[in-house]
């Protein structure tokens, strides 16, 4: 038995993005009700731990979930080592001396290996915690799709290739968000899971000293919040110094992130641009959220369920990983 919920669960994998309204094919809420009803207690419990223990792991969890769908869909292809038969992603542009938040991942893998052993996927375990961090920070819930089983495979390629860079044009991300089958109102829903979490000087440091190649700062940039980057972040040396992606409420996953857009006081060029990059929709939707919390909120649910859709494999597909690390 491939560890399925219900003995019907075969219908397998289509592979297919999840873009078909109602959730992707082979995943839904209730997947572990018979087989692991304790699942997400025991993934809450962890994270309560975790992020108690370190304030920061709530947006390094959420991250995790999204550099694993834009790489052969949420397959936890992320959390694969370097092995004979594998070239880990971890090693990427975006992911190297970056991603964190593995060791908790295996915490929770751990737990739930002793109470409903090889049941539980690392993929799905990924995205609960994604949406457990968002919920203790804050943020909005939601019901989650599961089912999702794991890959035998990596991309280091794809990892270097579909998730964007944080100097990205606008028209970039779009057309990044858009191969992934999400649109401008996912994009902009979801740039503001940067409410939480840090990024380190150098993925915004061409902002400050060197824009457009005319050594000259971002000009979007409000000069205060500009003048306190400089001294975090330096034109030569101190590339790890981190700084907050939404410097008034850090931890909170609130709306804030956009109010501080529209102050040009976004921290990555990919941020600011959702307001300054000249698409009328992006801006709209910008001043939109940071008007109306209640409405990021449900957008961001929404476009959570979409970015958890993207190509899961299901059914006879794939594994149910015994340990997150390798396959089995
Ligand atoms: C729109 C395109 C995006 C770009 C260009 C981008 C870029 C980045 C960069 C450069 C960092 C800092 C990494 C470092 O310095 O080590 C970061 C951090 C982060 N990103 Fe994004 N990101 C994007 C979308 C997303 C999405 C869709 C999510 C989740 C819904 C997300 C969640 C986060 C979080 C929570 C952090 C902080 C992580 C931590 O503190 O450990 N980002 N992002
Ligand atoms: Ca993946
Ligand atoms: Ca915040």
């Amino acid at each position: 038995h491939p560890g399925l919920g219900f003995g019907w669960g075969g219908g397998s994998g289509t592979g297919g993005h999840g873009q078909f309204g109602g959730g992707a094919v082979g995943l839904f809420p209730q997947f572990y009700q018979f087989s692991c009803p304790q699942v997400n207690d025991i993934v809450m419990s962890v994270l309560e731990k975790a992020i108690a223990r370190d304030p920061r792991m709530a947006a390094s969890l959420l991250r995790l979930h999204f550099h694993d769908c834009f790489v052969q869909g949420c397959d936890a292809s992320v959390l694969l080592d370097d092995s004979a038969t594998i070239v880990s992603e971890k090693k990427s542009g975006p992911n190297l001396n970056s991603l964190r938040g593995f060791e908790v991942i295996d915490e929770i893998k751990a737990k739930l290996e002793e109470q409903c052993p090889q049941t539980v996927s690392c993929a799905d375990i990924v995205a609960l915690a994604a949406r457990g961090s968002t919920v203790l920070s804050g943020g909005p819930s939601w019901e989650l799709p599961l089912g999702r089983r794991d890959s035998k495979t990596a991309s280091l390629t794809g990892s270097n290739t579909n998730i964007p860079p944080p100097n990205s044009t606008l028209q970039n991300l779009i057309t990044m968000f858009n191969r992934q089958g999400l649109d401008e109102v996912d994009l902009v829903a979801l740039s503001g899971g940067h409410t939480i979490g840090v990024a380190r000087c150098v993925t915004f440091k061409q902002r400050l000293y060197n824009q457009n190649g005319n050594n000259q700062p971002d000009e979007t940039l409000e000069k205060t919040y500009y003048l306190g980057l400089k001294s975090i972040c330096p034109k030569s040396g101190g590339d790890n110094n981190i700084s907050p992606l939404d410097f008034s409420s850090p931890a909170r996953f609130d709306n804030t992130y956009f109010k501080l857009l529209i102050w040009g006081r976004g921290l990555l060029n990919s941020d600011e641009v959702l307001l300054t990059g000249n698409v009328g929709k992006t801006m709209e939707l910008v001043k939109i959220y940071a008007e109306d919390e209640n409405l990021f909120f449900k957008q961001f649910a929404k476009s959570m369920i979409k970015m958890g859709n993207i190509s899961p494999l299901t059914g006879f597909s794939g594994e149910i990983r015994n340990n997150c690390h390798r396959v089995n």
